[in-house]
C-alpha cells in the first residue's frame, strides 16, 4: 500500500536569496498513524518542509504523493482536508471561540460534533473557556490550543504540528502531548511535530527526521536516534540543548 505521504526528491531554494538552495533533494514517507518528530536548528527549513506538505508554499523541484495520488491531481483544499497544517502563531478567524470550533464542519457539510469538540476542549485544558467570547480576545496559549482543536475536528488524515505547544506553561503543554498521543492511537491520525524540546520529541514519536547542511540527514526511530545519531550534526545538536535555546525557539 502506498505511503499516506510521500515527498520525493523535494528541493526549496530560499526565500531571501532565490540563487541558494535551502534544502534540495530531500525524499521521505510516513504512514498513516506515524508520529514523527522533525528536528533542526533554527533556520534549516523545518516549517518550510511542513508548509509544503500542506500545499502552503510551492517546490522548486521534486513531486508529493497522497496515498499513492499525485499532489498535482488534487485541489488544494481538498489535500488540505487530510493534511492539516498547525502554526505556530495560531491564526484565529473572526468571530467567537465556538464559531471557530465549528469552521471542520461547516467547510465539511457535517454536523457540528458538539460532544467531541467539548472532549477535546477539556483534555486539552480548556474545559473553561466561554465558548460566546471573541477568540480575538484569547491568550496566545488559548488560541494555540483552540487552534488545534479546530484542526482535530476536520479529522485529517495527517497533522502537521509547528511548535504547537511553544506558548504552552508545563502542564498545558503535557496535556496536549497527551490528547495527541490518544487521539493518534484511536483516529490513526500520522503527526509531524517540529519541536526545540527534546523530552517532548521523545514521547510524542516513533520516528525521528533530522534536517541540516540542507538535506534530511536522518530518519530512523526515536530511540535508535537518541542512543546514537549518525551523523556529526546530529550528535552535535542533541548535546547542546543550551545554544538550540539561545536560538530563540521554546
Ligand atoms: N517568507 C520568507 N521570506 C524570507 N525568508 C524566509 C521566508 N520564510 C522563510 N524564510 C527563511 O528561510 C529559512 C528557513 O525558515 P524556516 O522557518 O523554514 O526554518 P525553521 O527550521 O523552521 O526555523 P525555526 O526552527 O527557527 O522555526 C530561514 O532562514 C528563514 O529566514
Amino acid at each position: 500500500m502506498a505511503p499516506l505521504l510521500s515527498m520525493n526528491r523535494i528541493s526549496k531554494r530560499r526565500p531571501d536569496k532565490a540563487r541558494e538552495w535551502l534544502f534540495d533533494d530531500i525524499t521521505a514517507a510516513i504512514d498513516k498513524g506515524e508520529r514523527v518528530a522533525l528536528l533542526g536548528a533554527s533556520g534549516t527549513g523545518k516549517s518550510t518542509l511542513l508548509r509544503i506538505a500542506a500545499l502552503l508554499e510551492p517546490i522548486d523541484d521534486g513531486e508529493l504523493h497522497l496515498e499513492g495520488i499525485a499532489q498535482i491531481s488534487f485541489k488544494p483544499e481538498h489535500w488540505r482536508k487530510k493534511i492539516s497544517y498547525v502554526a505556530q502563531a495560531p491564526v484565529m478567524l473572526a468571530g467567537t471561540v465556538e464559531q471557530n470550533l465549528r469552521t471542520a464542519s461547516e467547510l465539511h457539510g457535517t454536523l457540528f460534533d458538539e460532544p467531541l469538540a467539548r472532549r477535546c476542549m477539556a483534555e486539552a485544558e480548556l474545559g473553561h473557556l466561554d465558548w460566546k467570547k471573541p477568540a480575538a480576545e484569547l491568550s496566545g496559549g488559548e488560541k494555540q490550543r483552540t487552534a488545534l482543536v479546530r484542526s482535530l475536528l476536520l479529522r485529517p488524515a495527517m497533522l502537521l504540528l509547528d511548535e504547537t505547544t511553544s506558548s504552552l506553561d508545563p502542564t498545558s503543554k503535557e496535556a496536549v502531548e497527551h490528547m495527541l498521543n490518544r487521539w493518534a492511537e484511536r483516529e490513526g491520525t500520522a503527526m509531524a511535530w517540529i519541536t526545540h524540546d527534546m523530552e517532548q520529541s521523545r514521547s510524542v514519536s516513533d520516528q525521528i527526521w533530522f534536517m541540516g547542511d540542507g538535506k534530511l540527514l536522518e530518519r530512523g526511530d526515536t530511540k535508535a536516534f537518541f542512543q546514537g545519531p549518525s551523523t556529526e550534526q546530529a550528535r552535535r545538536f542533541i548535546q547542546k540543548p543550551i545554544e538550540r535555546e539561545a536560538g530563540g525557539n521554546e
